[in-house]
């Protein structure tokens, strides 16, 4: 880790739940729309993540690694089965959330500091007290963020005065502000160049080493995954099930001398030729999955 300024805490602490599973999906299917024209996305997926996990979901274009993600922020219900966070039925949950995707959804009429303090001003139990801790330690914990991504300095400018690489950066403070146990990332740093991208995982992986959230993350980017994940999931093509869970053990803090070794160049090639081998499947029954959506 780097020795950064830890962050401040903010001021209302919950009593985390002592739980052995943080997100549990049973049989979970999702279908979308109805009759001759519905597709099934995601087909019979069981899961359990502990809290702290941070789980890196890749697999072939449109296999449902999104659906997951809006099933478990409690977007979407399923068509089948169950989904539990913390131990309650999705959407019942009160846990904290924060989400970031590959294009950041700054507003722009506000400064870069207020939209990364959104959070605050929306989420209980921090939005009784915005108010009263706005200039102070709401203030002082997005300043905190603001340093550790390398934004210092740059909270009062505007969305549109910050370049995609920055805005970015700004999108991974705002998804952390109010201290969220579960993290969803859905490629957040697709849209970024290679050497920002890599720069990022660190910055990421420092905070996540430092707050320990259960982090889920979609991503294209196999060496991405192995960075960051502790666990790798691998899905099929559509529709999606979990074919690979794949723990990941490099010693933390990973650097990039990580990626130059050679179980790393292992590992990142097995996912390779699994995907590869998801896709194959995919076009050999494609004809045959066609029929049975329809009627299953
Ligand atoms: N609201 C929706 N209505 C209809 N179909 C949808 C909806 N959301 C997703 N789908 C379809 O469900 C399938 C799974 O979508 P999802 O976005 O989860 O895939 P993905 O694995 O994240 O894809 P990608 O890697 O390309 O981002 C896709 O075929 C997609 O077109």
């Amino acid at each position: 880790m780097t020795d950064a300024v830890p962050l401040p805490a903010l001021p209302v602490t919950e009593t985390p739940p002592l739980l052995d599973r943080i997100v549990q999906l049973e049989n979970v299917r999702v279908r979308f729309g109805t009759g001759d024209a519905s597709l099934l996305a995601l087909d019979r997926t069981s899961l359990t993540v502990r809290p702290g996990d941070f789980v890196a979901m890749v697999g072939p274009s449109g296999c449902g690694k999104s659906t997951i993600l809006k099933l478990v922020a409690g977007l979407l219900r399923p068509t089948e089965g169950n989904v539990f966070v913390a131990g309650r039925e999705v959407g019942a949950e009160r846990i904290g959330i924060g989400m970031a995707f590959q294009n950041p959804t700054l507003l722009p009429w506000l400064s870069i500091r207020q939209n990364i303090m959104l959070p605050l001003k929306i989420v209980k139990p921090y939005a009784d007290t915005y108010r009263r801790d706005r200039e102070t330690v709401f203030r002082d914990r997005a300043e905190a963020l603001l340093a550790r991504v390398g934004l210092a300095g740059f909270g009062d400018r505007k969305p549109w005065e910050l370049s995609g690489g920055m805005l970015q950066r700004a999108n991974l403070c705002r998804a952390l502000i109010h201290a969220p146990k579960l993290l969803m990332l859905d490629e957040p740093f697709g849209a970024l160049d290679q050497f920002t991208r890599e720069e990022l995982w660190s910055v990421l992986q420092d905070l996540y080493l430092e707050t320990r959230p259960t982090v889920f993350l979609v991503t294209h980017d196999l060496r991405e995954a192995a960075f960051l994940a502790s666990r790798i999931l691998v899905m099929s093509a559509r529709p999606g099930r979990v074919v690979e869970d794949r723990a990941v053990d490099f010693a933390r803090p990973r650097t990039l001398e990580t990626t130059f070794a050679d179980a790393f160049g292992a590992l990142t090639n097995e996912l390779r030729r699994l995907i590869f081998q998801a896709r194959q499947d995919q076009a050999a029954i494609a004809p045959a999955t066609a029929t049975q959506e329809t009627a299953a």
